[in-house]
């Protein structure tokens, strides 16, 4: 039997699409960033503090996603600490994984070299334990804490607090944070405390445009893919896809490696257009599956009540409908202006279109339609949940 995987995996290697294609994976630092050249620069500007033995300022980092915050930071990281590996530790918690303040002090710790059970310890405790270990490191020690935002919005900022003031409880201040987010307005909802002490530099990655993706995407496919795979045609159509979003780099990569393995499915050895415009719908269908499978109940009865109903339909619509479904689930339901604002969330995650209408005497009105594909919806809405799958069989 292990024949057949070796025989797989042997195939998967004699691809003719790929040469490597974990480096199109978004977690893949690549060791040319263009385009970021000033940001990479500001960075080390600051983080130089280090060779003098000194700490350097706390960085705060925010642009759109896929603009390359992630990956810039680690470059510069790591790449400083193979310059001067005795002169600092470095420490990359994503906030998003590790999303509890436990699990952030606790990741903090164990890339310090000590263990921590996985429950069990109080939050005081595990801060005694980090300063502890804090002050018996002789080097500075750079803190990387990525998509900060999403911690903060499902705490507090407590321990941005906490981690900004540490300094003050060690022998001497050695720690430096570098936050990163990609909600721009993340820092107006900070402490000023620690919005002032976060921000002593502030950096920011714009998106990228069409033909820097482009430049992005050949640069990168030249070592992910085997000569003659993609054409310019193919590069320039997934960054003008990508561009047209908000230029993410992320997106421009992914469609290029999912076009190149629908093409190794089907046996070719040539990315073509066509391969490019099923790559985007497969990685829609995989954003609308996420985002729809993973809704509160309420928003999955409204996003039904509207799928079971007609194309065009008035927010009060909407609402009827919903109070129809729910009295049939026997559920409570929730206010009407809940839903208005269940209704602007799917807006904006883009699977509604909401907009203002003008129907004349009878005054304005919101007009709500589906933004993704019907069929597919309503299977996920379908398959994700029991009582809402009733629904439709009543
Ligand atoms: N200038 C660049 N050159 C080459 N690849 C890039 C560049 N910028 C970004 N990328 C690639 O795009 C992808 C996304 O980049 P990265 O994760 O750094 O973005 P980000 O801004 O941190 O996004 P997010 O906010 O969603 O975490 C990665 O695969 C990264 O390697």
């Amino acid at each position: 039997m292990s024949d057949i995987i070796d025989e797989v995996l042997e195939n998967i290697k004699k691809s003719s699409i790929f040469k490597n294609r974990e480096y199109l994976l978004p977690d893949y630092v690549p060791d040319q960033l263009p385009y970021r050249e000033r940001q990479i620069k500001e960075i080390v500007s600051v983080m130089v503090q280090l060779y003098k033995g000194e700490r350097p300022g706390n960085i705060f980092i925010y642009g759109l996603t896929g603009t390359g915050k992630t990956s810039v930071t680690k470059f510069v990281l790591s790449n400083l600490h193979k310059r001067i590996p005795d002169k600092f530790t470095y420490v990359y918690i994503n906030t998003r994984q590790s999303d509890t303040p436990y699990r952030v002090i606790a990741d903090f710790l164990e890339w310090l070299g000590d263990k921590v059970p996985f429950t069990g310890l109080s939050l005081a405790e595990l801060y005694r334990r980090l300063v502890k270990s804090l002050i018996s490191l002789s080097n500075n020690v750079v803190v990387v804490l990525d998509e900060i935002d999403a911690l903060v919005k499902k705490y507090d900022d407590d321990i941005l607090y906490r981690l900004t003031r540490i300094n003050s409880e060690l022998n001497r201040s050695k720690v430096s944070i570098i936050g990163i987010t990609n909600d721009i307005q993340f820092i107006d909802i900070l402490d000023p405390r620690v919005k002032s002490s976060l921000g002593e530099v502030e950096i920011v990655f714009p998106p990228y445009n069409a033909e820097e993706l482009t430049q992005i995407l050949k640069v990168r496919s030249l070592s992910a893919f085997q000569e003659g795979v993609v054409d310019d045609v193919v590069i320039g159509l997934c960054s003008a896809l990508a561009a047209r979003d908000h230029g993410d780099a992320r997106r421009a990569l992914d469609l290029l490696r999912v076009a190149g393995e629908i093409a190794e499915r089907k046996g070719k050895n040539k990315i073509s257009e066509e391969e490019v415009q099923e790559a985007r719908s497969e990685i829609e269908k995989d954003r609308v599956h996420e985002v729809v499978s993973t809704l509160p109940f309420h928003s999955k009865l409204v996003l039904a009540s509207i799928l079971i109903s007609s194309e065009k339909m008035s927010t009060g619509e909407v609402y009827n409908q919903y109070v129809s479904l729910a009295k049939k689930l026997k559920v409570e339901v929730v206010t009407q202006r809940r839903v208005s604002d269940i209704i602007n969330e799917l807006d904006m995650i883009g699977i509604l279109n909401a907009k203002v209408v003008n129907r004349g005497r009878y005054g304005k009105t919101k007009e709500v339609t589906l933004a993704v594909d019907k069929f597919l919806v309503t299977k996920i809405l379908r398959e994700s949940d029991p009582r809402i799958a009733s629904v439709w069989s009543r």
